[in-house]
């Protein structure tokens, strides 16, 4: 921050604080540096540094915030020979080497780098999700509020708000973008409360354009800061401001949640995303090795490996990204490339770990219990409708959660032929896009499956 920044920072504090404070708290401080991130004021007494960082520090650095994005925290000195002018208020300590660091919130939390619409890698499992997120990033007027994106761990919610947060600070800098996870709204909101810092606290909520809460299942019977997030949340959309939530599960499905926060989330549009499926995970790992290759540029990759990968670890992409960091690093380390052989080795525990715990037969008694059928229909000759769809639907979780070949899964289905299978796994596929009861069906079983 400049000199001329920090006067422009002054006039704004002025507005805020009033003319009395300002002239008494605010005027005294000499700003001296930012680095690191943080930004580094001279005072002339212990007293001032310590009453304006309580009184007014959130402030400060919240508005700061806005000119240099890169500030997290705010720090008083009280330095020898401090060129900063004396104030009116007492002058219960001296001047002297004394320096004191007080930390101040700032609401919004890091936002990672590597987290860019750029970087996210779009398939049918999460297009929907992905277009939703592009959309409240062109930052145009609020179409769906608040955006209420869910789904299991690691399908990447955060990246996408992060994506989101980035492409408005990069497109919109005027807008105050703030994103932080429920739980650190809980922490601020407590620490508010012991501060008697609620005004506070309420302002700079109540300010923002835009706002992210991520992982909201968190604030589930926590009664206050339910309270509180409800407020929050209503004074925003009151005011037509942007709200984007994400959870680990849809607004329904999170017990202790007030009904009327339920409902408040579900205004908006909400939008899963969905497990991965195989295509996604293979061009997920084809990016993620195009930039590899800029770190281990003589790495020899075999054909075949990422194929593999993709069909055996069909976890979350977090699980995926481990492996294949692990892998790239393990091959660079023996100086070998990245053969079949050597991924088996490298990976032997994680392959293991994921080795399908779930089995044909499990899948076929799952999904008939679920349609209410019986596993001899399942299983037997009946072509009727009634049978053939839950028959498909198992057959595709047969395909996407069991490492069986479509020959071996046709034979499990009471002899029938692999074409069979890939027809059937081809048309819930495109079921899954068009109507949503089969998706929802396909979730849920998944998540039974996977126990
Ligand atoms: N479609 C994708 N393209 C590229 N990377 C992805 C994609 N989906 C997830 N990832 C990566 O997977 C990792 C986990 O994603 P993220 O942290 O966003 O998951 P999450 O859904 O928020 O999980 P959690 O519920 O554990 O918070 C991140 O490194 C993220 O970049």
């Amino acid at each position: 921050m400049t000199q001329e920044q920090w006067g422009q920072l002054k006039k704004k504090l002025q507005q805020s604080v009033g003319q009395s404070n300002f002239r008494n708290w605010i005027e005294p401080l000499e700003f001296s540096s930012v680095s690191d991130g943080v930004a580094t004021f001279h005072v002339p007494t212990t007293f001032l540094g310590n009453y304006v960082s309580q009184h007014f520090g959130d402030l400060i650095l919240y508005q700061m915030s806005s000119l240099v994005p890169h500030v997290r925290r705010i720090t008083f000195q009280v330095a020898a020979n401090s060129a900063a002018r004396p104030t009116r208020a007492p002058k219960n300590a001296t001047a002297g080497a004394i320096s004191m660091q007080i930390d101040s919130f700032l609401p919004a939390a890091p936002l990672d780098e590597r987290f860019s619409f750029d970087t996210f890698v779009v398939g049918k499992p999460n297009e929907l999700a992905h277009a939703a997120a592009r959309r409240v990033a062109e930052g145009g007027p609020t179409t769906f509020n608040p955006l209420f994106l869910y789904g299991g761990v690691g399908l990447g919610k955060t990246h996408l708000m992060h994506a989101i947060a980035w492409e408005l600070k990069t497109s919109h800098p005027e807008l105050n973008v703030v994103y932080l996870s429920a739980e650190q709204f809980m922490y601020r909101f407590v620490q508010a409360l012991r501060d008697r810092k609620m005004m506070d606290f309420k302002e700079v909520f109540r300010s923002v354009d835009v706002l992210m809460v991520d992982d909201v299942q968190f604030i589930a019977g926590k009664d206050s800061t339910q309270e509180e997030f409800f407020h929050t949340f209503n004074a925003l959309v009151d005011q037509n401001r942007q709200i984007v939530i994400s959870a680990d599960r849809a607004p329904g499905e999170i017990a202790n949640l007030e009904e009327r926060i339920k409902s408040r989330l579900q205004c908006g549009l909400v939008v899963d995303l969905h497990p991965t499926d195989y295509e996604l995970r293979l061009g997920i790992l084809q990016s993620k090795v195009e930039r590899y290759r800029q770190q281990y540029p003589d790495l020899v990759l075999n054909d075949g490996v990422l194929e593999f990968l993709a069909h055996r670890i069909s976890t979350n992409v977090r699980a995926l990204e481990g492996a294949l960091t692990r892998l790239f690093a393990f091959a660079s380390l023996v100086r070998q490339p990245i053969t079949h052989e050597l991924t088996q080795d490298c990976l032997a525990d994680v392959l293991r770990a994921s080795e399908r715990k779930v089995s044909v037969e499990e899948i076929q008694r799952k999904v008939s219990d679920h349609y209410n059928i019986r596993l001899s229909d399942m299983i037997g000759p009946k072509r009727t409708r009634c049978y053939a769809r839950p028959r498909q639907v198992a057959m595709y979780l047969c395909k996407q959660m069991t490492s069986r070949s479509l020959p071996e899964i046709g034979r499990r289905f009471g002899g029938r032929d692999h074409t069979t299978v890939m027809h059937g796994v081809k048309r819930i596929e495109e079921l899954r896009v068009q109507d949503a009861q089969i998706a929802d069906d396909l979730e849920l079983l998944r998540r039974t499956l996977e126990g």
